[in-house]
């Protein structure tokens, strides 16, 4: 009874170690993807300055290409990888389709 006890705040200690450290990579998922975000808006200006298309699907292809790979290397699925790399391209194609926008209008 008492080792079960023992056993379980164990468990509970490193469950907040990990989670502690969960915490931390959150954290820098957020500025990582807050510093692309903010390149890829200056990547949008400059299309639209220059009228050129808010996507790009060769590119897109180089990066999908490499982004499986490296998930493969790191034993990272690739195909969320491959997700995870679309949802944030997709977001980052509308975001120039609006700056193309407010530059027309
Ligand atoms: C940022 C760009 O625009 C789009 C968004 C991309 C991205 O978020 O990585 C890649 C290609 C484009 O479809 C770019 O052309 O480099």
């Amino acid at each position: 009874m008492e080792q079960n006890r023992d056993d379980k705040t164990h468990a509970l200690e490193r469950l907040a170690e990990l989670r502690g450290s969960i915490d931390n990579i959150d954290a820098s998922l957020v500025h990582l993807l807050a510093e692309r975000f903010k390149l890829t808006e200056r990547v949008g200006e400059l299309k639209a300055d220059h009228g050129l298309p808010p996507a790009d699907e060769s590119r897109e292809a180089r990066q999908v290409a490499r982004l499986r790979e490296l998930a493969e290397d790191s034993h990272l699925d690739p195909e969320f990888a491959e997700k995870f790399l679309a949802f944030i391209v997709a977001e980052v194609i509308r975001r120039h389709e609006r700056i193309a926008e407010s530059r027309e209008s």
